[in-house]
């Protein structure tokens, strides 16, 4: 190992002997380097500078024999005293030009970051790498910032566009939370992290061999499947009808059960139009069975509507669950605008699982985007985007899954290309419920989706299993055509609308989907 060596910060251990569980530290070190942990910093907060150089030395006999790279956290004096790579500084250490100096030539350094703010200064100052954080709350570290959240961590990741600087997420970071963190954090220009900093998940582990194994083998198949989004779908408006129209008929033969989380006032409306595809919904929300639920429903649709702070548990179950079972989630964050309680939520939501597809009116995807360009009234959208292409488009790279955008015209998008659908009619606007209804439909179209492509999509399953591009264009094309079949019919008021809405759907034939379809890909 040379000193010039590129490190791999795909998996990097920060000890903790207060959380040593068993073995002894110097066992657990030597089982997490032989489990694939690919850096090692010591971090003792709490030794004085006889014992912190002990541990250190002891340390770095080990990593040399399995080759990792050693960094010291804070001590520059203790990093010299036994020749270690590179130095870890806190935003309050000693400055990164000062520590440059001190270090020999070609040294590693890398600084705590916990803002965009941070992230740029530590690009001035040259870093090698940065420490983004804290993620989420964690035992290990007393916090005295809020957690970013995986969410948090794009917006950092993007100031290092352009750089060679390395970025490592840390706090709070377990094999269980891995693919939400990869998928989560990565920005909409495409940057991703290159490590995982980890404590009690190895440290703590009764294994630390296997815990640091599966740590690095998530990690890799993430990166892979999160890799895998940028990838977009080669088909052509026709082939995206044609796969869409499979799909509409595939929820009839499949009969998949949809999962539905969904708020009071459309319940009864959107478990109807779910067996009028042909579906079959289950509207579950304790948090005790989303485990099994997740395994036996084809997706979950999860809609905020009537939100209530119970309601957090089972939301967030539910989405982890589906995500770990590789069902699609589609998330509907009703009137998220409304209050701070609805916008905290779906932040919160967001941090724990990766949806598939979020579909929302104008005014509720420009919160999700934190635009304040579309209004919104309560549950209604009250003005759209200028550049709704666009738009969808950033939100989908950021979010890294479908964006649904409703309104009088309707946007998808996979992050690369944008479909506008026209299909409608005014009198959907007019009823309450038609969006939650789409978001049933969604879910129900992700679900055939999901297992048609089963035998052919290993890898990418957690947002992309399916082809939820095409899904979402057949679950709008599906309600907003049958929305116009409705409308013509006599004497149709918003009553009577919303069942001979239903009608329409289940008698809605392949061939009227094809012939009525309004929609065009936009360049
Ligand atoms: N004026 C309209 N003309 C045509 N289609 C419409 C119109 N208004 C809504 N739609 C269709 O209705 C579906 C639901 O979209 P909408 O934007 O109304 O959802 P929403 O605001 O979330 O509804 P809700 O809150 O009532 O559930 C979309 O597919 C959209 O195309
Ligand atoms: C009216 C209403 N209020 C909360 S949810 C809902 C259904 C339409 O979104």
């Amino acid at each position: 190992m040379q000193m010039d060596d590129p490190i791999d910060f795909s998996l990097y251990l920060v000890t903790d002997r207060s959380l040593l569980a068993g073995k002894t530290y110097l066992e657990t070190l030597e089982q997490a380097l032989i489990g694939g942990v690919t850096v090692v910093q010591i971090r003792e907060k709490d030794s004085d500078t006889a014992e912190f150089l002990q541990i250190a030395q002891e340390s770095k006999a080990i990593c040399d024999r399995y080759k990792v790279p050693l960094i010291i956290n804070d001590r520059i004096d203790i990093a010299l005293a036994v020749d270690a790579r590179g130095v870890h500084l806190g935003q309050s250490d000693m400055p990164i030009n000062v520590a440059r100096k001190l270090m020999p030539e070609g040294s590693i350094i890398g600084i705590s970051c916990n803002s965009v703010d941070e992230v740029c200064r530590a690009r001035e100052s040259k870093a090698d790498y940065v420490g983004l954080g804290s993620v989420w709350d964690t035992q290990t570290k007393r916090l005295t910032k809020v957690p970013i959240g995986v969410r948090g961590l794009g917006v950092m990741l993007e100031a290092l566009d352009g750089s060679e600087i390395k970025a490592v997420a840390i706090g709070g970071i377990k094999s269980t939370n891995l693919a939400r963190l990869i998928h989560g954090s990565w920005s909409h220009t495409s940057h991703g992290l290159d490590g995982v900093a980890v404590v009690s998940d190895i440290v703590a582990a009764p294994d630390p061999k296997k815990a640091a194994q599966l740590l690095k083998s998530t990690f890799i198949a993430c990166k892979k499947a999160a890799l895998s989004f940028d990838r977009t779908s080669l088909w052509s408006r026709d082939e995206i009808l044609d796969k869409a129209i499979t799909i509409m008929e595939g929820v009839r033969t499949l009969n998949p059960v949809i999962h539905q989380i969904t708020n009071v006032v459309v319940s009864n409306q959107s478990a109807n139009i779910t067996l009028a595809l042909g579906a079959s919904p289950i509207m579950a929300t304790a948090p005790e069975e989303m485990s099994d639920l997740a395994k036996l429903s084809g997706a979950l649709l999860i809609n905020i509507g009537t939100l209530r702070a119970e309601s957090l548990e089972g939301m967030r179950k539910g989405g982890y669950y589906g995500n770990a079972a590789k069902k699609p989630v589609v998330l509907d964050p009703v009137g998220v605008g409304a209050s701070d309680f609805r916008k905290s939520f779906v932040n919160e939501l967001l941090n724990s699982w990766q949806p598939s597809v979020i579909k929302g009116n104008a005014g509720e995807l420009a919160v999700l985007a934190g635009s304040s360009e579309a209004a919104s009234r309560g549950v209604d959208s009250t003005a759209g985007f200028k550049d709704p292409v666009s738009f969808v488009k950033q939100l989908a790279r950021k979010e890294r899954c479908i964006i649904l955008l409703t309104g009088e015209t309707d946007y998808i998008s996979d992050g690369k290309r944008v479909f506008a659908l026209k299909n409608g009619h005014p009198l959907l606007g007019k009823i309450t419920g038609s969006g939650c209804m789409l978001g049933s439909c969604v879910a129900s179209y992700c679900a055939a989706a999901n297992i048609l492509v089963k035998a052919v999509d290993i890898e990418g399953k957690l947002t992309r299993g399916g082809d939820f591009l095409s899904a979402a264009i057949g679950a709008v094309l599906t309600l907003t055509i049958a929305s116009e079949l409705a409308a013509t019919r006599k004497d149709i008021g918003i009553g009577s609308f919303v069942s001979i809405l239903i009608d329409e759907v289940a008698a809605l034939q392949p061939e009227t989907v094809r012939r009525l379809a309004k929609v065009e890909e936009i360049e």
